[in-house]
């Protein structure tokens, strides 16, 4: 999978040379390039910003100078990312749609946001989709931080990129969408507390019913929002397969 992130501020991205996503990029796993929005400028003060038509406080950022940048690392079958308080929530199942895919962009905005036709020119490009996310109901300064949301919760998806790729089912918002479960290790008595006895039984399948019973436990008590939605199907084959 190829990542393009288009930033002003590209240093905000050097976070993922670190970790999983650095060995993914240095094993060949995820081809991710990491581009400042400026160079395509061609003004001598490198401006990337105007003001914005309609007044109104801060300013907006220029079209041209993003349809250049866009034209110059989008191809036939990219998908275009724009990270903005108004879009559609990120979520699990997203970032796994989005890690079956060849080729992300990343348009990552600033000051007041990016001027719309940009979306919508990009919109119009055949063999091109572009989608605007959120990665909360909080408000940031741009878009950098939602990028490396999204490149982590990508890429921990690719094969190869997680050491055991059992783990990556039985977590939160895994396949039956709850949370996950507490977890614990040694050493057994910590601070006056124990561990539940269940996990020193030695019982897999005692220990997979609480572990599933803490799991329903705390998404009905913490986000009883996703139980609503929850893949009983799922819960049904996961408890069948313990
Ligand atoms: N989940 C999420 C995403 C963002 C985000 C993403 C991109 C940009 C580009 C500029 N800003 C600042 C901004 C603040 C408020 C209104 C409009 C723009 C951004 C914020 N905030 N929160």
């Amino acid at each position: 999978m190829r990542i393009d992130v288009v930033s002003i501020f590209p240093d905000y991205l050097a976070p993922l040379d670190l970790s999983l996503v650095g060995k993914a990029r240095t094993g060949g796993l995820l081809d991710l390039r990491v581009h400042d929005l400026r160079d395509w400028t061609t003004d001598r003060h490198r401006t990337v910003d105007d003001t914005p038509f309609g007044g109104g406080a801060g300013m907006v950022m220029r079209p041209d100078v993003w349809g250049t940048a866009l034209d110059s690392v989008l191809d036939d079958g990219a998908h275009l990312l724009v990270p903005t308080p108004s879009g559609a929530p990120l979520t699990q199942r997203t970032a796994e749609r989005l890690a079956e895919e060849q080729h992300l962009v990343v348009a990552c905005g600033r000051y007041e946001g990016i001027d719309a036709r940009v979306a919508e020119h990009y919109r119009a490009r055949p063999g091109v989709r572009v989608s605007e996310f959120s990665i909360g109901d909080y408000v940031l300064n741009g878009g950098e931080v939602a990028a490396l949301v999204l490149v982590e919760a990508v890429a921990r998806l690719l094969p190869g990129v997680v050491g055991n790729p059992e783990s990556l089912v039985e977590e939160s918002h895994g396949a039956a969408g709850l949370l996950e479960y507490p977890v614990y290790t040694k050493p057994p008595q910590w601070a006056g507390l124990d561990v539940p006895d269940v996990l020193l039984s030695g019982h897999h399948g005692r220990i997979a019913r609480w572990r599933r019973d803490q799991a329903l436990r705390r998404t009905a008590g913490r986000r009883p929002d996703l139980v609503a939605a929850l893949d009983v199907a799922a819960l049904d084959r996961a408890d069948l397969a313990t």
